[in-house]
């Protein structure tokens, strides 16, 4: 199944990654001007913005009414993440931002060239050089160095780490490819496939090269100029010449602009974006992401708003340093650059936007509650990359699912080879084969049948057999269980203003919604069958009111109070954090990984199904694992790794959260609020248009299972489960693994900053000694007393979650952590979070969310970009599935 797009941030220390990272999300990873602040990657998710479907005018009227006027197909634009201004549109992209790299990394100097490993899975580089000169070679503060050279030498570091890997095996390879009369392409493939390479990658690399020997006649040079070739081919690199706010940038670009391709040069100035945007959060100026214009109090008053658009006032520093930014940054380059970095990686990527819509003519998904939101068109936008065909959308979009055909505008149905580009077979509804059966998918679909299928499909599907079917019934049954009766919220209210979790406690606390009201089922092609007769409750507990959802973080750590006078010495974490599994010390691989930790090619929803079975071969699995306090997991999927407990409905949380006592926490005290409900019935009702591993997620949800709902919240790590919306106070575990993720692992903010509104302390954007306009080292300062917790203020509908770190070391040293990701259900998949990783050494990571709003069934951040709730399940096969997927496993 083809992965989202990857772009990583690469450079040598201190260049300022992590800031770039930080300025093109909302991520708060950690920043320092000493080298390798960074050690594990940091993945996150940014912005892409391109021109929207919506805004093409060639579309069946779609014509707008004056040519200034937006068009009508933009006017019910609605995307169910990013967001659509003016027919530009922002489409969520992963980013990952990893440790620098300094000359002979790939011999291991520096921290070694597991860093190295860590890009293996990337698309495309971003390569951050710090124009400003005030960083060596290695990282560490000088003046007056020539960042000219950067470029050469760290690109000869990667092919260096690429030639080395191949030369290692070449002997054999060579051997090999004589033996079994390989093509080239085959033979390199299978050493470059480590890389997320794929056999077209490979045969342009060749074909740009034309080489006239076979293979087992190259020579050291030819091989190193295919590895040369073959690094431009997979790694495209943008150039981002960061912190050019620095007095002595101007001359050093220059002297780059001199040597290297302009289209490959983007300015930036990746501190001034981060502070910006940080201004804004904290209402002292307005300001939209990479804009030209800045507006103060001052500004807005004098353009005569009295209230100065509602700003707060600065004091006399922060005026200046924001004159300083405007006159060193935004009014020379015109903005800081960030946003063009990012569309430039995408350019050189060849990304292409393509829509998958429900309903070809009305460009709709048919789902969401309220008339409007069912009008609403190009709901969902994915990224493909150039040279992607219909086929491979097709598995991106709807997994395994074997394809029956799919159409574009018009009508016109396209083949599964047919190229998919901008403006070509880039909206298309994807209609699967109606027998597909869920419960044992094939690993890939058959293609040999998919062309001989009738068409249109028989409408003779039955809800068991069909993903797209079961997840329909689905809604009826969440009508069954939630009646209509209780208290109604009608469509109307259900539209309108924040849903905020239910305050008041009275019964169960769950305000039943009429679900049929709000959430009609989606118009489709395909007409289900009656429902199934419904499994009696006891095979079939999916949330019943009042019992509460339990996130697995709650249940696998023990969970105290800490204050900052309290902060305890942390206890060893849990054995099977350690990087082992209990009874053997057989690393959690991930699926898609061989015992070299390399992808494998096959990459089947069933990659977040169990571990690898310990001492068995490649792409074995292992046997469930038993984890303390849980059980035997045998089944796992997340629309998101971090993951929800499996579904123990009824059973009493262990401990309540925030509490010494072995108090645990009643039924009640969890209601699941409104706007969950509808979110998850927006999910099930419309499965097309969710990732493979949501689907897959949904497809449990079916009688004879037992599942469990958590929700995840797009852009935050699902540590937000259910429970958080109605505990005000949550006191979080005091170990857990550092996340590998640490984007969400570093946060800059002080408890007491935010506390007293002061967030943007004077501390927190100093300017550097070298008089950086508005450089300086925010987010060093580890000195202070760590601890977690969470802080939710209903009232005003604002979230606020911190988590601090809590360490009996100081050094930070997580190099001695395994390899190995320990999450257990969780995939290495390009999931924005990344996977959970041990910490060797018990220290604690700690996270800083920004605060976000809740509107509707969605987020709102501060930025205005909506974001909508996702659900992940997590079920428990039957014993006689169970058995079935272990044969299958072993096959
Ligand atoms: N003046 C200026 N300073 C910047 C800019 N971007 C980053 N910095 C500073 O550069 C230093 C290093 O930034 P980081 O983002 O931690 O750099 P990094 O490349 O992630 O470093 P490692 O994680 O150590 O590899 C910090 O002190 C930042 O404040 C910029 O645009 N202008
Ligand atoms: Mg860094």
């Amino acid at each position: 199944m083809p992965r989202d797009p990857l772009i990583a941030l690469v450079g040598k220390p201190s260049s300022g990654k992590s800031t770039t990272l930080n300025s093109l999300t909302d991520t708060t990873a950690k920043v320092g001007n000493f080298p390798f602040t960074t050690i594990e990657p940091n993945h996150a998710i940014g912005y892409l913005h391109l021109a929207c479907a919506c805004s093409r005018t060639s579309l069946p009227n779609n014509t707008p009414p004056s040519p200034s006027a937006p068009t009508p197909l933009h006017l019910r634009c609605k995307p169910n993440y990013g967001a659509c201004l003016n027919g530009i549109r922002s489409v969520p992209i992963e980013l990952l931002d990893v440790a620098g790299l300094v000359p002979g990394a790939h011999l291991g100097k520096g921290l070694g060239n597991k860093f190295l490993d860590d890009l293996r899975h990337a698309d495309a580089f971003i390569h951050v050089v710090d124009v400003s000169g005030t960083t060596d070679q290695e990282g560490k503060a000088t003046r007056g160095y020539d960042p000219s050279a950067d470029i050469a030498w760290l690109r000869d570091e990667i092919v260096r780490w690429v030639l080395g890997n191949l030369m290692q095996k070449w002997g054999g390879l060579k051997r090999r490819h004589t033996a079994i009369k390989a093509t080239a392409v085959e033979t390199l493939q299978g050493q470059f496939s480590g890389y997320g390479s794929t056999s077209a990658v490979v045969a342009r690399t060749l074909d740009r090269l034309a080489l006239k020997q076979p293979l087992q006649e190259w020579d050291d040079k030819t091989i190193e100029l295919v590895v040369n070739t073959f690094v431009d081919e997979k790694f495209p690199t943008v150039i981002a010449l960061n912190k050019i706010d620095h007095p002595d940038a101007d001359k050093n670009v220059a002297k780059i602009a001199r040597v290297e391709p302009a289209e490959r040069l983007v300015l930036c100035s990746a501190i001034s974006e981060v502070f910006l945007r940080r201004l804004a959060k904290q209402g002292f100026v307005r300001y939209s992401p990479g804009s030209e214009f800045v507006d103060t109090r001052e500004d807005l008053i004098e353009q005569g708003d009295p209230d100065g658009g509602g700003l707060k006032e600065m004091d006399e520093k922060l005026r200046t340093r924001i004159e300083n930014l405007k006159d060193m940054v935004l009014y020379r380059f015109g903005s800081t650059g960030v946003n063009q970095v990012l569309t430039r990686a995408s350019e050189v990527l060849g990304l292409v936007p393509v829509f998958p819509v429900r309903n070809i003519a009305s460009f709709g998904s048919g789902d969401g509650g309220g008339a409007g939101e069912r009008a609403a068109v190009f709901r969902d936008c994915v990224l493909v990359k150039k040279g992607s065909t219909v086929g491979d959308v097709y598995r991106k979009v709807m997994g395994d699912a074997p394809m029956a055909y799919v159409e574009t505008v018009g009508g016109v149905r396209v083949g599964e080879d047919d190229e998919v580009g901008v403006g070509k077979n880039d909206i298309s509804p994807f209609i699967p084969r109606p027998s597909y059966n869920t419960k044992r998918p094939s690993r890939r679909p058959d293609i040999s049948t998919i062309k001989s299928m009738p068409s249109p499909p028989p409408q003779r599907t039955t809800c068991d057999n069909h993903l797209h079917h079961r997840l329909r019934c689905f809604v009826p049954y969440l009508q069954q269980l939630y009646p209509a009766s209780s208290s109604t919220q009608t469509p109307a209210a259900a539209s309108t203003g924040p849903s905020l979790p239910p305050t008041s406690e009275t019964g169960s606390g769950i305000r039943h919604t009429d679900h049929h009201a709000t959430h009609p089922l989606p118009p489709s092609t395909l007409e289900p069958s009656p429902m199934p007769p419904i499994a009696p409750p006891q095979t079939f507990r999916l949330y019943t009111p009042g019992t509460p959802l339990i996130p697995l973080r709650e249940r696998r750590w023990r969970t105290r109070a800490l204050t900052t006078a309290d902060a305890p010495a942390p206890a060893p974490p849990p054995h099977w954090a350690q990087g082992s599994t209990p009874d053997n010390d057989v690393p959690w691989y991930a699926d898609d990984e061989d015992e070299d930790g390399y992808e494998t090619e096959d990459v089947s929803p069933r990659t977040i199904l169990p571990r690898r079975r310990p001492g068995a071969g490649r792409r074995r699995r292992t046997s469930p694992v038993e984890i303390p306090g849980l059980g035997r997991r045998v089944a796992g999927v997340a629309s998101r790794p971090w993951v929800a407990e499996p579904w123990r409905g009824g059973e009493p949380i262990p401990q309540r959260p925030g509490s010494d006592s072995e108090e645990t926490m009643s039924a009640d005290e969890v209601p699941m609020p409104d706007h969950i409900l509808r979110s998850i019935e927006d999910l099930v009702a419309s499965p097309s248009q969710h990732s493979p591993a949501t689907r897959q997620a949904l497809s449990m949800l079916n009688p004879g299972r037992e599942a469990g709902i958590g929700l995840g919240i797009t852009g935050l790590p699902t540590l937000h489960t259910v429970p958080r919306y109605r505990v005000p106070e949550v006191h979080w575990p005091e170990h857990r693994p550092v996340s590998r993720s640490s984007s969400f692992v570093y946060g800059g903010s002080d408890t007491a900053d935010r506390d007293s509104g002061a967030y943007l302390a004077d501390d927190s954007m100093s300017s550097s000694d070298d008089g950086d306009a508005v450089g300086g080292n925010d987010w060093e300062d580890d000195s202070r007393d760590r601890f977690m917790s969470a802080r939710q203020t209903p009232e005003e509908g604002v979230f606020t979650l911190e988590l601090h770190k809590s360490s009996a070391s100081s050094n930070d040293s997580f190099t001695t952590a395994p390899q190995r990701p320990v999450n257990p259900t969780g995939s290495r998949s390009s999931s924005p979070f990344g996977v959970l990783r041990p910490a060797a050494n018990g220290v604690l990571d700690y996270a800083s969310v920004p605060m976000r709003r809740y509107v509707g069934n969605g987020l709102v951040d501060p930025l205005g970009r909506t974001e909508r709730l996702s659900i992940f399940t997590e079920a428990r096969m039957t014993a006689d599935e169970e058995d079935a997927d272990e044969d299958d496993m072993l096959d």
